[in-house]
């Protein structure tokens, strides 16, 4: 494969991680926001994303998606085979990365041992997949780390681990078959994006009256509530995945793999040595960190000092324990959209890799039930209920990619807002991308992107909004942006958040309601601390102004004078929207 030109180095204040300092162009004062912008130039095919489909060919997707034509490939074949064979095989995903909790680990398991069979895992890394999904070299290397831990976990369990790494894509069916036939595998077991038989059932019980999909949220969680609280099992524990024979370490194939050491890097994806220590101070791998992080989050206090970048475990169990009153679930109803303390789980990079399964979440939320009978809270009232409806939020995405892949096609969800006309200004994407644009809390949100490779939600609807809205920029270019620079960066979550943001996907915003970056800046971070930290230049700036320096001060402190003046943005995005393809 081409090495691709990604520099990770982190960023000095204000640089985006993909990217050389550049030295940007930009207007000292706000620009003034023409209603005839420039015709578009050769060059505009360059700053668009090239993966676009047509409309046609996204229509014809949802009309037939990938989801439902595995899901008919896979019905007969499933119940057809035999136990004949020397290896049941399981197929790690980068989604699925842990051992406990894991359906199709914990099933691949049952069938071994039902019929005497070892228990073989496997995990492809696919560089070209990574490039075609903008996958960040934060994430891939977060993937490698966790698959350390898999690998040493497995060991114990005398499970061996084969990692290859395989280019071209297209051909990776065909290696998979090939290594099954030279393992003379008797039965292949993998989760999909979420489980194999959930994803089954969910076909039935995530399909409206009229059979399609839902493409609005409330109905949706009605839905799933019920799916989880009416069966009991699809909150249960996956089977465990218990050990193999020893002896399966003298196997001529199988005993090699424990000896054999992973990849420490993917070529293409590789994170520059003090990149590389940040996200380990800030992402710990592993199911126990990740198990971890979850017991914080539901016992104990947030506290201001974990709200930039800080080791998520450096109190260890030391730290005193919270009733659920005080603890951050607790109080996630009211304090979820502060950005000066570490109010939210931080679980994001782990769900999405797999780490740990939104189940042992939810069942994390019922064992602080109050009541005798344990019940999923989901309501608007309660911390807790907050907290799994965002977890709701996160199927609701991965629901929506599945049922109509015209979104990770690169198409709007509303096709109406395929023609909103965008600017092409190449510096202002700059700007926002290093965190430049003059507006600060804009700017500590895209810094704290490009510094710990997450960023806050709320930050993440403020940013994302302001490209879009503001800076009237394409809302694919922040999507794929974000994908590149974010550990947690997810097809489906990420997309639901830039089409929310834009006004262009499901259930999303209006697009006449047009976030004031100010405003939202003294309700999520009212004391400006989260400001100062991030922004270093505004570090000594108190009150207001640290939410809206006034140009003097801003000049003084070397630090940026706004790109657009946002009431004017405001109309011009709301003109543009209301009549697609006007300028
Ligand atoms: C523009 C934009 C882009 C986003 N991109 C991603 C992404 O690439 N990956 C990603 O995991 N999330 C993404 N989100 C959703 C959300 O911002 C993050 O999941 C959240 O900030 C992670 O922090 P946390 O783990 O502390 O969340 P918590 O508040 O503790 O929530 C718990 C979990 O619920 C899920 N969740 C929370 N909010 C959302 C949401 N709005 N949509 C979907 N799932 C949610 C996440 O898995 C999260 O870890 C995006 C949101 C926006 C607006």
């Amino acid at each position: 494969m081409t090495k691709r030109a990604r520099s990770l180095t982190p960023p000095a204040a204000g640089v985006g991680p993909n990217k050389p300092a550049t030295s940007i162009s930009r207007a000292t004062e706000p620009t003034n926001i023409s209603a005839h912008p420039a015709k578009r130039t050769h060059a505009d095919v360059e700053f668009l994303p090239r993966k676009i489909a047509s409309a046609a060919n996204a229509a014809a997707a949802d009309g037939h998606t990938p989801f439902s034509q595995l899901q008919a490939a896979m019905g007969p074949r499933l119940t057809t085979k035999t136990g004949q064979g020397d290896a049941v095989v399981f197929w790690m995903r980068m989604q699925d990365m842990r051992i406990r909790d894991n359906r199709a680990f914990g099933q691949a398991s049952e069938y071994a041992r039902q019929h005497g069979l070892p228990l073989i895992a496997l995990f492809i890394l696919s560089p070209q997949d990574y490039v075609a999904h903008d996958r960040s070299a934060r994430r891939i290397d977060f993937t490698l780390r966790n698959l350390t831990h898999v690998k040493e976990s497995l060991a114990e369990l005398n499970i061996p681990l084969r990692v290859i790494t395989h280019s071209p894509r297209n051909t990776l069916p065909e290696r998979v078959v090939e290594i099954l036939s030279e393992w003379n595998a008797a039965r292949l077991f993998a989760n999909i994006e979420h489980e194999v038989d959930e994803l089954r059932r969910d076909i039935r019980v995530f399909l409206t009256k009229d059979g399609r999909g839902y493409t609005v949220y409330s109905p949706f969680l009605r839905s799933w509530l019920p799916h989880l609280t009416d069966n009991s099992d699809p909150l249960a524990c996956a089977p465990r995945v218990e050990s193999n024979d020893p002896t399966v370490r003298q196997h001529p194939i199988f005993g090699k793999f424990f000896n054999a050491a992973g990849p420490e890097s993917v070529e293409g994806f590789e994170l520059s040595g003090e990149d590389a220590k940040m996200m380990r101070l800030c992402w710990p791998a592993g199911e126990d960190a990740a198990h971890e992080i979850l017991r914080r989050f539901l016992q104990t206090k947030a506290r201001t000092s974990q709200f930039g970048a800080a080791d998520p475990l450096a109190l260890g169990a030391s730290e005193p324990k919270a009733g659920l009153k005080d603890s951050r679930i607790g109080k996630y109803k009211d304090a979820r959209d502060r950005v000066d303390a570490d109010t939210t789980s931080r679980l994001s990079a782990y769900l999405s890799a797999g780490v740990i399964s939104a189940r042992e979440c939810i069942r994390a939320t019922l064992a602080l039930s109050n009541h005798k009978q344990p019940k999923i809270d989901a309501s608007r009232d309660t911390g807790i209920g907050r907290w799994v409806q965002e977890l709701a939020w996160r199927d609701f995405y991965t629901h929506v990619l599945a049922l109509f892949p015209r979104v990770s096609m690169g198409r709007p969800f509303q096709e109406t807002f395929a023609k909103v006309s965008w600017e092409t200004n190449e510096a202002h994407l700059q700007a926002w991308k290093d965190g430049r644009t003059g507006v600060p809390i804009v700017d500590a949100g895209m810094r704290q992107a490009n510094k710990m490779g997450w960023m806050h939600n709320r930050l993440r609807m403020i940013t994302a909004m302001y490209l879009v809205k503001d800076l009237m920029i394409d809302w694919r270019l922040g999507e794929k942006y974000f994908m590149e620079t974010l550990i947690d960066g997810d097809l489906a979550s990420n997309n639901g958040g830039w089409q929310w943001s834009a006004s262009t996907g499901v259930d999303p915003v209006p697009y006449f309601r047009i976030f004031n970056p100010y405003t939202q800046s003294k309700k999520a971070d009212p004391s400006g601390d989260y400001i100062r930290y991030f922004v270093p230049e505004l570090g000594k700036v108190f009150g207001d102004e640290i939410h809206n320096p006034s140009p003097r001060l801003a000049e003084k402190l070397g630090y940026p004078t706004p790109l657009v003046k946002h009431d004017e943005a405001r109309q011009r995005a709301i003109r543009r929207y209301k009549n697609p393809g006007d300028v």
